[in-house]
This record gives C-alpha cells, structure tokens and sequence, in this order.
C-alpha cells in the first residue's frame, strides 16, 4: 500500500508518521518547492503538483498536507478531479466515536477525539488533542490546532481555523473562513472571515 502526501512540510511529517502507524509501507512526498526540495526528514520528495496529477494511479491513497486551508481544498479538489483516491488517516491514539462521520482527506492526530454524532467534513485537520465534542460539525477543509477544543454542537465554518489551545462554548458558529486565534475563549458567535482572539474572544483590530 503506498500513499501519495501533497506538501512536504512539518505537517505532512505527522501525516507520514501516522501513516506509517496505520500500516502504509511506503510515503512519497510531492511539493512544488521540488526539484529544490528533495526530502522532508526521512521521507523522499519526488515531484510537484503537476507529477503527481500524472501519477494519481500509482498510489493507493492520496492525502494533502499544507496547513493553508485555502490551498488545501484546492490541491485537494485537483487531485479529486484527477481521479486519486482520497483517504483519511487517523492515528491510531485518536478516539473517534462510530456514530461520527469523517470525511475524505481528512487527517486526525495523536490523541484527537471526536466524539458522536460529530460531523468532520472533507480535507478537514483535527490536529494532535484536539477535541472535537458530539454534535459538532467541522466544515470542509477546516483546522482544528492542537489541544484546541470544541464544546458540543459548535459548527465550524468552511476553511475556518480554530487556534493552538483555544476553545468555543457550546453550540456557538464560527464562520466560513474565519480565524480563532490560539488560546483563544470563544464566547460568542464568529462571524465568517473575522479573526478573533484573547479571553473573551474579541476581533483583532489592526
Ligand atoms: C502543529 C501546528 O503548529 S498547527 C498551527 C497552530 N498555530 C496556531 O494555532 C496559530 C494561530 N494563529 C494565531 O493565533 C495568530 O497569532 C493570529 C492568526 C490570531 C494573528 O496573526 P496575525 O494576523 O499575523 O497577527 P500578529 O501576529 O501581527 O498580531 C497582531 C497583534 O495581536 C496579538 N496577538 C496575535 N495572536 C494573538 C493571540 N492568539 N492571543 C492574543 N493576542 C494575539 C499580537 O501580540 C499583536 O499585538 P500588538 O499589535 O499589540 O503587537
């Protein structure tokens, strides 16, 4: 089994890592720094975008690592339209209920838990412990950071990005592509494309 990972930076070495935890024998990085960028760690780096669009049968499974939620559902949606297979890779400490659903690309981390009824839409991270409560539901290509945590019944928008050890009360919405700040304590309602941060959780002026 052989699995193809889109962006060979810090992120796509935990991809690769749990991968290999899950079973896969061989991880080929592709990065558009290539032919620069050869490795990533241990990893081999050998091709682009554009190799890999050609290269979508070789693999068994195909995975995008680039944090940048934007760039990610586009690679993602590239290699879709190509024909790769999209697969999700959840390490193997994650928790996750078997009443939630999780969908294609996503990656969830060392000691994630996703608990019932939750909704992990396409090409979404559950970074390491992170926490995602029941009834939740994680928009496509969202980002939840390590150690951040969602109350029960958050909806997190498309592309949003929920900061390193921040968390969102109960039953609030975070809009599509908006950003809680790490650390952050979301106690009300995020408005799409805002950026949000500190104790309560306040926009960030410029
Ligand atoms: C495995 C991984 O690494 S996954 C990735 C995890 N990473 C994260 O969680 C990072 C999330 N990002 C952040 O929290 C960022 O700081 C953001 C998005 C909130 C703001 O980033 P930028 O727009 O670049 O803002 P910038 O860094 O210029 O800061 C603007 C001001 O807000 C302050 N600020 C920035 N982030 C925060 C925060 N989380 N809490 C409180 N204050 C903050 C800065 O100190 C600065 O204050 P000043 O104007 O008084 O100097």
């Amino acid at each position: 089994m052989n699995l193809a990972v889109l962006g060979a930076r810090g992120h796509g070495k935990v991809v690769a890592d749990a991968a290999e935890l899950l079973g896969w024998d061989s991880v080929i990085f592709f990065d558009d720094a290539w032919p620069t960028l050869k490795t990533n760690g241990p990893w081999v780096v050998d091709g682009d975008t554009s190799t890999l669009l050609n290269r979508v049968a070789d693999f068994d499974g195909l995975v995008v690592a680039i944090g940048n939620n934007h760039i990610r559902a586009e690679k993602q949606n590239r290699l879709s339209d190509a024909g790769g297979k999209l697969v999700t890779i959840v390490h193997p400490t994650a928790v996750i209920s078997p009443y939630a659903s999780i969908g294609d690309g996503v990656v969830v981390f060392g000691n994630a838990v996703v608990n019932a009824c939750a909704v992990i839409g396409s090409g979404a991270i559950v970074n390491t412990g992170a926490v995602v409560e029941h009834d939740c539901t994680v928009g496509e290509f969202a980002h939840v950071s390590p150690n951040a945590a969602l109350a029960g019944g958050v909806n997190l928008g498309r592309e949003a990005w929920v900061g390193a050890c921040a968390s969102v009360r109960q039953l609030l919405m975070v809009g599509a592509g908006a950003i809680v700040g790490m650390g952050a304590v979301v106690t009300q309602d995020v408005p799409p494309g805002l950026t949000v941060i500190g104790s309560p959780a306040k926009m960030l002026s410029r």
